[in-house]
């Protein structure tokens, strides 16, 4: 048992500290964003491995989490849901690796797919991204976990400032800059707008949709509707070319969308990398470790590897 601290407030730094601090680490988060402004607040954010590789890691990873959420769904105050829904493709041989992670799934009735697609039906997490980043705040602050608002700008100045007895960088698509040593990371730009729900329970998601990746996310008091991912692009600005074609898109699929307000929208920039970095990284004077690099998965793999980081640490 140790002074750890973690860089990062967003749904990786939280589910970490929260291991850590189950463990017995005295947990310190260090972040200048709190989670509902930093990339894990634009999340729809429903339980898939997206724009992440599909290794055994990683879908075992997915799968730990599943079971996490699934027992947390049981609690209200969460704010996480259990709900069934789509995952359309339009490949001829869709990557369908991921079912194995899912207790239950199920081929979709063609008729009510766009020709030549193909579906799985299963019922997954929902994670309403308001409710449940203040209550993984609200639970870890609970266990001790105490947080410090600053920018930082590289680990080596937070071992200084802190003298934690381990550090931990979860500090999404900015924690190559921390670290210095990964050229790796990428942004992947996902614009989305929320309309007003018109009565809708069950998601859908489009990633081969020839216009465009395209999903539709019911939550309670909105629907999430994207969407986009775009590599490499930096640009934080919503672009209303972009929202409209996203509007026809989730309305041509989904109809009852059709005449809903707008009540929001928001970009965010994924945090992009070939593979996520969970390791041990050397070259610091006290034990650095680095999980960062989710992509579209930052929920879906929020408490595997935070379990495997905090592993790491023991
Ligand atoms: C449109 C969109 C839809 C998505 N949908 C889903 C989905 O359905 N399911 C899913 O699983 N995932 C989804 N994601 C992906 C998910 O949001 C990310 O993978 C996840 O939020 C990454 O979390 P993180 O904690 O690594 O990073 P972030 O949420 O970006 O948090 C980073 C934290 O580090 C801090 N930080 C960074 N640099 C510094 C510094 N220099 N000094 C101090 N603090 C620093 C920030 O303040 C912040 O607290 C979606 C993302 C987008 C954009």
């Amino acid at each position: 048992m140790g002074n750890v601290t973690v860089v990062g407030a967003g749904v990786i730094g939280l589910s970490i500290a929260h291991e850590l601090a189950t463990a017995g680490h005295t947990v310190r988060v260090v972040a200048d964003r709190e989670a509902a402004a930093s990339v894990s607040g634009v999340a729809a954010a429903i339980w898939f491995p997206h724009d992440v590789d599909h290794s055994d890691r990683v879908l075992d990873s997915a799968a730990v989490t599943y079971r996490r959420l699934e027992e947390l769904a049981e609690d209200p105050r969460t704010g996480v849901h259990m709900r069934p829904g789509t995952v359309l493709s339009r490949r001829p041989d869709p990557d369908t690796s991921w079912t194995r992670a899912v207790p239950r799934t199920g081929p979709a009735d063609p008729a009510a797919l766009p020709a030549g697609s193909t579906g799985v039906r299963c019922t997954v997490p929902l994670v309403e991204t308001g409710a449940y980043l203040a209550w993984l705040r609200e639970t870890v602050t609970a266990l001790g976990v105490r947080f410090r608002t600053a920018e930082v700008g590289s680990v080596d100045e937070v071992l200084r400032a802190d003298e934690p007895d381990a550090l931990v960088v979860a500090a999404g698509l900015r924690s190559a800059a921390l670290l210095g040593d990964d050229d790796e990371v990428f942004p992947i730009r996902g614009q989305v707008v929320r309309l007003a729900n018109p009565g809708l329970t069950e998601w859908l998601t489009d990633d081969d949709h020839p216009e465009g990746l395209t999903y539709v996310v019911p939550r309670r008091d909105d629907v999430v509707c994207g969407g986009t991912g775009d590599t490499g692009s930096w640009d934080e600005q919503v672009s209303p070319e972009t929202e409209a074609a996203i509007l026809r898109r989730v309305i041509a699929m989904v109809p009852e969308l059709a005449g809903q307000p707008v009540l929001s929208r928001a970009v965010g920039l994924r945090p992009g990398r070939p593979t996520i970095r969970l390791e041990a990284v050397p070259g610091h004077d006290r034990p650095v470790f680095a999980c960062y690099g989710h992509g579209g998965a930052g929920f879906t793999l929020s408490w595997g590897d935070a379990a495997r980081t905090a592993a790491l640490l023991a």
